[in-house]
């Protein structure tokens, strides 16, 4: 079953459709009052800014006057602000009225409200998460006549605001294939009576496409009945956006269907770029642009380095404790956290290990039963269990006050992904913290994402985009001022809300450990007692060697001689310790010539420090700019896990080649990592390829096969034999082999089973890795 967490955006296309008679009028048969309205070829449209308005109720005369205004054959379009003669004080009256509201949230709600009332231009608002966005097209929606398209990105998303809305007592419906027949057919009916009670519909994008809707659309808009168009998440239309939806790319549609209409387009996460695709793919007119700084001042960011953690667990549960404070008498919490895990089986160990630390909490994904789904959202919404575990596919529309924290337990898969993930905390603008947990190796997150997207291109890209979180992540600058510089805004540093500015030091030492240990977790253990606030007893001098290779699998304690080593200030560690020590203190004195400098240097340290027994091969090798061996380990180890089960797998029936498989994994991957190392371009083709590879040979691995990697190896011991040579670095698997146990070696060559237990006979081929 898939991880990939995308099922829920489910294709609403016209096939999923249920079966409707014909619309009863069509477009063809569009009242004579109306005619001028009809879509025009290359009718010019007129927008004038003229403040004063004919009244609602003489909508119908206005449209006549404009008939009577027009020079030539073609009439111009009405406008439909004008049709609707809606006073300043209408604006308040509403608010109060349908939406319980005393005044605005905040002045940009209210311009983009008053624009869309009393003015006469589209309107592109980007409002932070949480922000009153829905209520910016929904007002004034009221207060047009006829009815408003809301275009929305999912089923299930629409479903909660319809929910929102009928709790207003406002009538909202949605044409959408979860429909019944006779659900469908009653929607219709008011929808084509000329006079419909539906103050609001919403559709999806797919929806937007469909025959029918096209036809519905026409028919209405020749009816003046459409006035509105309000595009929800409107940076699903850009390729630039983080959630680019390619039916958003069609919306353009819209505005050929109903030419009249206003168009409000509102987005929580736009960059300028994406900003100008979606005024000029939505094809808005004149359009206002409504732009919040994307900084929501409640909340408090920071990044804890994962690998770092002694218990990482209860690292984030206590975190959890502190953020949704006391258990009320009526049993339920003053806050509730969100973890946001990339898979399932996380969702689900991270519920049951919090739980268990005393922190209830439940998992929420799209591999669950819907009614267990269900069940779930509800305890967590109504304050019965405090946290959800769960995959993105929770959240969005999820619009609970008391979110007290959001904590990312994989990473998302990019910063605008990560601003509307974290905006989910604290909606009732109270002071609420986001978290993210960083590990160096969580670019391989990325590849399960992109599970269904095999391109290597692609890989690029959500790599690219996946670098954005990684930047954040190891900056130790102010991480509000980092995401408003990625969305293209130039702000001032939070100065309290964020770990970079109110614990840079702290930070800048956090991050001195991960880069020295790598993917090194245990080497850094602190006490397990304190680990919630590890790093205030974290002392570099101590803790900061460097541990790199295996990792994983070596002692907590350092061994002596590095003891000794670090103490007396000799050798490499002890070289790095201080270059990190002198770049700390000299940090806030330099120069911008000296910041140069200190980062080239520090860039040179990418390449040394790493340990003597490093299974790399050539780990100083500074050909790949930016390449240094912490990754390089840290990519290693990966290929080696993989590599191992294929091993493991494979010879499963063979003990005696069972019993090399330690030695052959690792002159297999450390061989595999060199070779991809040798043929990357980049950085982030190197990260791609290893993605790929990892990618393949888990595919060998389903199919019980050896891996490609392993052959290689066969094949090398085979040209060894008839060509012996001395390789420096390089150990071929058939010399350590033959090392060890020469005899057995020369048997096992002999006697190798085939590549492929399906396929006994594999031809031996020219062997490419990438
Ligand atoms: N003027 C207002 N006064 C008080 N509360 C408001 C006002 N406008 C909106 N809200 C409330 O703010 C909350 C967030 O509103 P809404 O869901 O529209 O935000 P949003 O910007 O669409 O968020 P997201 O980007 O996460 O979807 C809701 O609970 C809503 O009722």
């Amino acid at each position: 079953m898939s991880d990939f967490e995308d099922e829920d955006y489910v294709a609403d296309g016209e096939e999923n459709l249920l079966p409707w008679e014909d619309p009863p009028n069509p477009f063809d048969d569009s009242p004579d009052e109306c005619e001028e309205q009809k879509p025009q070829k290359k009718k010019k449209v007129q927008v004038k800014t003229t403040k004063s308005q004919p009244t609602k109720s003489k909508a119908a005369k206005t449209t006549k006057k404009s008939k009577a205004n027009t020079q030539g054959d073609e009439p111009p379009p009405p406008m439909p602000s004008k049709a609707t003669n809606i006073k300043e004080e209408d604006i308040y009256v509403a608010l109060k009225e349908h939406f319980g509201h005393p005044g605005f949230r905040s002045s940009i709600q209210e311009n983009a409200v008053k624009e869309l009332c009393l003015g006469d231009r589209d309107a592109f608002v980007l409002l932070p998460t949480g922000g009153g966005k829905s209520l910016i097209y929904q007002l004034p929606a009221m207060l047009y006549p006829g009815i408003s398209i809301v275009i929305s990105p999912l089923i299930a998303l629409i479903q909660d605001q319809l929910q929102s809305l009928l709790a207003k007592d406002i009538r909202a419906e949605s044409i959408n294939s979860k429909l019944s027949t006779e659900e469908r057919k009653a929607i219709m009916d008011d929808l084509y009576s000329g006079a419909p009670k539906t103050r609001i519909l919403y559709v999806t994008p797919e929806q937007v496409q469909t025959q029918r809707f096209i036809k519905l659309a026409r028919w209405m808009n020749a009816r003046c009945l459409i006035h509105l168009v309000a595009i929800d998440e409107a940076h699903c239309v850009s390729q630039w956006g983080h959630d680019f939806r390619p039916d958003y790319l069609k919306l353009g549609l819209l505005r050929e269907l109903v030419p009249n209409a206003r168009f409000v387009a509102c987005t929580a996460t736009a960059t300028k770029k994406v900003e100008e695709d979606v005024i000029r793919i939505l094809k808005m007119k004149n359009c206002a642009v409504f732009r919040t700084g994307i900084t929501r001042e409640n909340l408090y960011y920071d990044v804890k380095m994962k690998d770092i953690l002694p218990n990482p667990h209860r690292h984030l549960a206590n975190f959890a404790k502190e953020c949704i404070g006391k258990l009320q008498p009526n049993g339920s919490y003053e806050g509730a956290g969100i973890v946001y895990c990339f898979r399932r089986d996380d969702c689900e160990e991270i519920a049951v290990s919090l739980t268990r630390l005393g922190v209830e909490s439940e998992p929420y994904h799209a591999g669950l039963k819907p009614e267990t789904r269900t069940r779930v959202q509800e305890d967590w919404t109504e304050g019965r269990v405090p946290v959800i575990c769960a995959t993105i596919s929770f959240g969005m529309g999820v619009d609970k006050e008391n979110v007290r924290f959001v904590a990312h337990w994989s990473l998302p898969k990019s910063l605008a992904g990560y601003l509307q993930e974290s905006g989910r905390a604290g909606r009732d603008n109270k002071p609420s913290k986001c978290r993210l947990y960083y590990s160096q190796t969580a670019f391989l997150e990325e590849e399960r994402r992109g599970k269904r997207r095999t391109e290597q291109k692609k890989i690029m890209i959500q790599l690219r985009q996946f670098e954005s979180v990684t930047k954040y992540c190891e900056g130790t600058d102010c991480r509000h001022k980092t995401m408003a510089k990625f969305f293209g805004e130039n702000t001032d540093i939070c100065k309290t809300n964020c770990d970079g500015c109110t614990n840079k030091t702290q930070v800048a030492r956090e991050l001195d450990c991960m880069g020295k240990v790598g993917s090194c977790k245990t080497y850094t253990k602190i006490s397990e007692e304190d680990d919630n606030d590890a790093f205030a007893e974290y002392n570099p001098d101590i803790y900061g060697g460097r541990r790199g290779g295996y990792g994983f699998e070596r002692p907590d304690e350092p061994s002596e001689a590095f003891k000794d080593e670090v103490e007396n200030g000799t050798g490499t560690t002890s070289l790095i310790l201080n270059e990190f020590k002198k770049r700390r203190a000299a940090q806030a004195k330099l120069s911008i010539p000296e910041q140069k400098k200190a980062k080239e240097d520090e860039k040179a340290l990418l390449y040394v420090g790493f340990p003597d027994d490093t299974p790399l091969i050539d780990p100083a090798n500074q050909r790949v700019n930016g390449l240094g061996w912490r990754v390089r380990s840290a990519c290693y180890d990966t290929l080696k896990e993989c590599l191992e089960t294929n091993h493991v797998n494979f010879y499963i029936e063979t003990p005696e080649k069972a019993a090399l498989c330690d030695i052959e994994v690792r002159v297999a991957a450390s061989n595999l990592e060199k070779f991809i190392f040798d043929s990357a371009r980049s950085k982030i083709s190197y990260k791609a390829a290893i993605v790929n590879k990892r990618k393949e040979i888990m595919l060998t691995t389903e199919n019980f096969e050896l891996a490609e990697a392993f052959r290689l190896e066969q094949k090398k011991e085979v040209k060894a034999k008839a060509c012996p040579v001395a390789s420096g670095m390089f150990q071929s698997a058939a010399n350590l082999i033959s090392s060890s146990d020469d005899e057995s070696s020369k048997e096992d060559i002999k006697d190798q089973p085939s590549t492929s237990k399906a396929a006994p006979l594999v031809k031996a081929r020219t062997l490419s890795f990438v």
